[in-house]
């Protein structure tokens, strides 16, 4: 039987000849397009093979749009590119085709290896753009593989070596690139940077640099983002040296005449807001807005996870979801497609999906917390008014960072309106929130965590014109959070709030005081001078200034933040120095104060002091000066003065060794609580993964189109068992020269449908088409 479907040697030559012509004639076609005497409205205008434009008809994309009509032909023609275009202008088509393309021009096949690697910032992102990709390249023949974390790398690692197309996320494509002794790279055609400023910046800049250095230098490299940096040493780092740009000036400072860098469909607006009344607002918000999509981005996990728990348990009367990226992947994945499903739904998320997912319908983004920067604005308001679509935006600016923003956006002409709320909308939420966190004290706890983590995002920002640390109203925000007081926070190389607060406002008269504790003594410096047990003991001890509770919170704080999505997902070039950072403390009460200037001057005035005796005479001696040996013998028998000098230091050494039991008892103690810390943290952990799965709770479901890589990958012939699909035969259509696939024997994979994020990286693995 197969027999029969098999080709000729004559048949397979003409075959040949006649894809040889076809794609000599797409070269020339390729060559002649002129951007300045031709505009392309459909993809059929463009010189692009019949299978993309196949794959593009049944993805319902027809007409291009702007980014896709200046920058697809250009990047045809082999030109390195830099665009920058308004968020949902359709930037993933203009550089998937041109990767297709370009693979098909050069009739790659499986052991030609790798082609093209496109990097994203997210996992989210990359999979988005995966499952773009299989939609389009539906009738193209090469493989693709989505490498974004996970566990299978060892599976991966036998298959990737055959993949073509390989998507992923900076760290994971260097650890195969690293790894995989079959990825040949020495082949690469084209790299694309998605969300190209962000791939760029520092975070990670090492990781990128060491993919780079793996790649050929005649490659053609993309970069596309809504918001682009054009910094010159960037893109000397990528060797972009005769590279044309597409709408970058637009929107890179609004200097274009097109206006602003948002889109224009999208209405902004922002409303100032107290600190304190934020969760007040957005509780009136929700409420007054139960019939809409929405997105609430806030400035930290925790902060997300507060607001999700609290908010659910007073039901505002509208479904809500929470995301971040602390969360499981699985969890983040299932979240993602049961929002994109919903119609009327609230999602808490941190800015882990600020870029570039495309969530269909949503109507409104709420900014709850202010953005670092304007680019981070532009990213998260984009999530709405998308494809032309309709969108609206609303930021809370506090009184301190309201002036200073505006300024910021004004600088790339957006201008959102000014909002006010209305008094007889205005309801407090504060009295049942201290009641949900009196009477849970899990919710306590996340509130706390939440303070600290908003308190310490707002400290580390960089725009110190906008994010005012000093003026924070620390007590009035955790009365806002349900909690009785502001908790203390010891961040590495600060005190309390309070303390750095004050330190930093303090009088110069004041400020080398700060070594004057609460008694006004001043306390000496001894990180100098050697540390003895006892020191580090002493220090151990001080440590209980915070309760235990806020001190494990604390511990466990600079823990989770070292990956917390707000400090690691921004910039790392955000870091504190740890020089500028206020580590001392001040005398509390005016008294305290008053009594240490006083000594501090008369200390000042003498000197450098150190310990005197004075004789009956009164002339001062120093401490240990010799005792003469008359004198000595005067005391007494020596006999006796050595029973009485030992006995005494003897007394001194069981103090001591009290001491060291005590050292002991407490290294102990440290030792178990540790212990149930951890068992708390997985409890916690376990807790977290359980509130993330049920986003649902009942919500009007709408199911729009295929929004889930695990829908791509049903087949409609799957005819076997459930739980197995088998790969579509592809067949490639030359319209004038029909060509059938050459490896018709091969075209069938067996793969386990795909259960979890591992499953889907490895299936994408196995995918391997041709
Ligand atoms: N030519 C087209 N015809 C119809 N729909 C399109 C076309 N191009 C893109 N779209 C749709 O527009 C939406 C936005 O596209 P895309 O996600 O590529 O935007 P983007 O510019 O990458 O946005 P962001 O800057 O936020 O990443 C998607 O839903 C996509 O399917």
């Amino acid at each position: 039987m197969a027999k029969k479907n098999r080709l000729n040697t004559s048949q397979r030559k003409s075959l040949r000849q006649k894809e040889d012509e076809y794609i000599e004639n797409l070269k020339t076609k390729i060559d002649e397009y002129d951007p300045k005497i031709t505009t392309a409205k459909f993809f059929k205008d463009l010189p692009i093979s019949e299978p993309t434009l196949k794959g593009l008809r049944e993805s319902s994309f027809m007409k291009l749009t702007e980014v896709q009509a200046d920058s697809i032909p250009v990047s045809l023609q082999g030109h390195d590119i830099l665009a920058a275009a308004k968020t949902g202008s359709g930037k993933t088509l203009a550089f998937l085709i041109p990767v297709i393309e370009r693979l098909y021009r050069e009739k790659w096949t499986e052991f030609d290896g790798l082609g093209a690697l496109i990097i994203s910032p997210t996992r989210e992102l990359a999979m988005q753009i995966y499952e773009v990709l299989t939609k389009i390249g539906s009738h193209t023949s090469f493989s693709a593989g989505l490498v974004i974390g996970g566990k299978d790398v060892k599976f991966e690692l036998e298959r990737i070596s055959r993949i073509n197309i390989l998507i992923g996320t900076p760290g994971r494509i260097l650890q195969h690139l690293d790894q995989a002794v079959g990825l040949n790279t020495s082949n690469l055609q084209m790299l694309v940077l998605d969300e190209a400023d962000r791939c760029l910046d520092m975070g990670f800049k090492k990781t990128l640099d060491a993919i780079v250095s793996n790649l050929s230098p005649s490659r053609q490299t993309l970069l596309f983002s809504a918001t682009q940096s054009q910094s010159v040493a960037d893109l000397a780092r990528l060797s972009l040296t005769d590279y044309k740009t597409v709408g970058t000036s637009d929107v890179m400072d609004g200097s274009g005449n097109k206006g602003p860098s948002t889109p224009d469909t999208l209405q902004q607006s922002y409303i100032e807001v107290p600190l304190a009344d934020k969760l007040d607002t957005l509780f009136s918000f929700i409420k007054s807005h139960l019939k809409t999509k929405m997105i609430v981005f806030l400035s930290s996990s925790k902060q997300v996870h507060f607001v999700y728990e609290t908010f659910r348990k007073m039901q505002p009367g509208i479904s809500l979801m929470h995301l971040h990226g602390r969360q499981k992947q699985r969890a983040r994945t299932e979240t993602l497609d049961k929002f994109n499903r919903a119609q009327q739904v609230c999602l808490f998320a941190t800015d882990v999906v600020a870029r570039g997912i495309d969530f269909p319908a949503v109507e409104w983004v709420v900014q709850n917390d202010c953005p670092e920067d304007v680019d981070t604005y532009i990213h998260r308001v984009g999530r709405c008014a998308r494809y032309g679509k309709k969108g609206k935006s609303l930021i809370m600016l506090t009184p301190q960072e309201q002036e200073a923003f505006l300024k910021r956006l004004q600088t790339r002409k957006i201008e959102p309106s000014r909002l006010n709320i209305k008094q007889s909308k205005k309801k407090s939420i504060k009295p049942q929130l201290q009641s949900l966190l009196f009477k849970d004290p899990e919710l306590k706890y996340l509130g706390q965590k939440a303070f600290i983590s908003y308190v310490r995002s707002i400290y580390v920002q960089k725009d110190k014109e906008v994010f005012k640390f000093d003026d924070l109203p620390t007590e009035e925000f955790a009365y806002s959070l349900g909690l009785p007081g502001a908790p203390k926070i010891k961040m590495k190389g600060m005190k309390t709030i309070e303390q750095a607060k004050e330190r930093k406002n303090a009088p110069r008269q004041l400020a080398f005081l700060s070594k004057a504790n609460d008694d006004g003594e001043i306390i000496e410096d001894k990180s100098k001078q050697p540390r003895t047990k006892y020191d580090k003991m002493f220090e151990r001890k001080n440590q209980t200034i915070l309760s235990e509770h806020y001190l494990n919170i604390t511990k466990v704080q600079a823990q989770e933040d070292e990956d917390d999505d707000f400090i690691s997902v921004k910039r790392t070039d955000h870091e504190i120095n740890e020089a500028e950072l206020p580590a001392l403390t001040l005398p509390s009460s005016r008294r305290a104060q008053k009594k240490a200037l006083s000594k501090k001057a008369s200390i000042s005035s003498k000197g450098n002091a150190s310990k005197v005796v004075f004789d009956d005479d009164g002339e001062a001696h120093p401490v240990y000066e010799l005792e003469g040996e008359e004198e000595f013998h005067k005391k007494g028998d020596a006999q006796i003065q050595k029973t009485e000098y030992l006995s005494k230091e003897s007394a001194v050494m069981a103090d001591i060794d009290g001491l060291d039991k005590q050292v002991a008892k407490e290294k102990k103690q440290e030792k178990k609580r540790k212990r149930l810390e951890a068992i708390r943290r997985e409890k916690e952990a376990t807790m977290e993964e359980e509130h993330s799965g049920d986003g649902g709770e009942g919500a009007p479901v709408a199911y729009l189109g295929t929004g889930n890589l695990s829908d791509d990958m049903h087949d409609d012939d799957m005819s076997e068992s459930e739980g197995h699909l088998k790969k579509k035969a592809r067949t490639v259509d030359y319209s004038h020269g029909k060509k059938q696939s050459s490896s018709d024997d091969n075209n069938i994979i067996e793969v386990e449908e795909p259960q979890t994020l591992e499953d889907l990286e490895s299936l994408t693995a196995k995918l391997i088409q041709g």
